[in-house]
C-alpha cells in the first residue's frame, strides 16, 4: 500500500492564461512548504523538442508519433523550479513567442496529453510521499489529472487584464502590442477550451477566484487560507 504523508496536501490551479497561476502557485507553495508543477511548462517542452526535431507541430500524426522521444524532468522548488528535456535546460527556449503559437495544437493531441499527464500523476504521488505535498497548476488538473485534490482553484481575470499582465512580460524584439497580444491570448483560450481531450475547464467542485480587480498578495493569502482551512478540516 502506498504511504502517504498524512498532512500531504494537494492543491489544483487551473485557468486560462494570465490570470496568475504560475505566480500563485509558486508563492503558496514556498509558504506553506510544499513543492510546485507547472505543468504548462512541460507541454511548452514537448513543444520545444517538436520544433527542433523538425516535427511539423500541424501534424497531430507526426506529433502522436515522436510524443515518447524527449525525456522531460521537472524540478518542482517553488523557489527555483526547472524544466531540463534530454538533459538541456529548457527553462529559456520555452517561452518564445514561437513555442507559446504552437503549444495548443501539440497539447491537443491525446498520445502527448496520456504521457504528460502519466508524468505528472507520477509527480504529484512523490510529493504526497516524500513531501508535505504539492501545488500543480495548468488547464485540467482539477477536472482530469488530479480529480481527488484536496483543494481545487479555477482562476479567472478578464481578457483586458490579462492581456495586460502578459504584454508588460514581453521585452526588446519579441514585445507585441496590447491588441495583439489580447488576440493571441483569446485565440490560445479557445484552442485549450475546444479540444476534445481534457480541455481546459473548471471542476464542479473548484472554487473559483476572478483576479481581475484582485492584487497578486491578496490571491496568494486567498488561496493560503483555502489549503489552511482544508489541512485544519482533517485534523
Ligand atoms: N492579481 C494580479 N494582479 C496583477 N498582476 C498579476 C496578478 N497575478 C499575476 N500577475 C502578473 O501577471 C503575469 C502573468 O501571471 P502568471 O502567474 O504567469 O499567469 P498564468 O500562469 O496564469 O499564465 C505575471 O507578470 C504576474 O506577475
Ligand atoms: N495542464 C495543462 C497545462 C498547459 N497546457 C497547454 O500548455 C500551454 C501553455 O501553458 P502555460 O501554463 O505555460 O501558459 P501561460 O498561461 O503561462 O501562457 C497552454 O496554452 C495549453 O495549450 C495544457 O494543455 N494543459
Amino acid at each position: 500500500m502506498e504511504t502517504v504523508a498524512p498532512s500531504a496536501v494537494i492543491v489544483a490551479i487551473d485557468g486560462p492564461s494570465g490570470t496568475g497561476k504560475s505566480s500563485t502557485s509558486k508563492a503558496v507553495a514556498a509558504k506553506l512548504g510544499l513543492r510546485y508543477l507547472d505543468t504548462g511548462a512541460q507541454y511548452r517542452a514537448i513543444t520545444w523538442w517538436m520544433i527542433t526535431n523538425g516535427v511539423d507541430t500541424d501534424d497531430p500524426q507526426a506529433v502522436a508519433i515522436a510524443a515518447g522521444k524527449p525525456t522531460i524532468v521537472s524540478g518542482t522548488d517553488p523557489a527555483a523550479p526547472t524544466i531540463t528535456v534530454d538533459g538541456l535546460d529548457a527553462a529559456g527556449p520555452i517561452r518564445t513567442q514561437e513555442v507559446t503559437s504552437r503549444v495548443s495544437a501539440v497539447s491537443a493531441v491525446p498520445e502527448v496529453r496520456t504521457l504528460i499527464t502519466d508524468l505528472q500523476r507520477s509527480i504529484a504521488a512523490e510529493a504526497a510521499q516524500e513531501a508535505e505535498g504539492i501545488v500543480v497548476e495548468g488547464r485540467d488538473i482539477g477536472t482530469t489529472v488530479l480529480p481527488d485534490a484536496d483543494l481545487k482553484i479555477f482562476l479567472t481575470a478578464s481578457a483586458e487584464a490579462r492581456a495586460a499582465r502578459r504584454s508588460g512580460e514581453l521585452r526588446g524584439k519579441e514585445a507585441a502590442d496590447l491588441a495583439a497580444t489580447k488576440e493571441a491570448l483569446i485565440k490560445r483560450d479557445a484552442a485549450d477550451s475546444g479540444r476534445k481531450t481534457s480541455p481546459l475547464a473548471k471542476a464542479d467542485d473548484a472554487v473559483e477566484v476572478d483576479t481581475t480587480e484582485l492584487t497578486l498578495d491578496r490571491v496568494i493569502e486567498c488561496v493560503v487560507t483555502l489549503v489552511e482551512e482544508k489541512r485544519a478540516g482533517r485534523k
